[in-house]
């Protein structure tokens, strides 16, 4: 799948809640009410991410996941980090 134009990742970023665009990739800081809970959104995660063979760059500081979502093997943002940041916004409303 080919890098995007920035027009798509325009429009892409206006569908995402909080997403912005960060160099070669998109990226959001996803703050949770605890780090029990931000811990759960990553282990919730795991699994559609290991499905979708499409892994994000994250970290964790307390109660916040920070992710940063590019194609490493096409060298820039693809359909499949768009994708990964949806399914990265529905797990994220499933954690309490
Ligand atoms: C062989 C395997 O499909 C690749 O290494 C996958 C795994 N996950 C990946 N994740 C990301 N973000 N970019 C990739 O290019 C990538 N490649």
């Amino acid at each position: 799948m080919g890098l995007l134009d920035d027009d798509r990742i325009t429009a892409a970023l206006t569908e995402l809640d909080g997403w912005q665009r960060d160099g070669d990739a998109i990226a959001k800081t996803f703050t949770f009410s605890s780090f029990g809970a931000a811990m759960a959104f990553m282990a919730a995660a795991a699994p559609r991410i290991d499905e979708m063979d499409h892994h994000p760059e994250w970290s964790n500081v307390y109660d916040r996941v920070t992710v940063r979502l590019s194609s490493h093997d096409a060298g820039g943002i693809t359909e499949r980090d768009v994708t990964l940041a949806t399914v990265l916004e529905q797990v994220s409303g499933t954690v309490p």
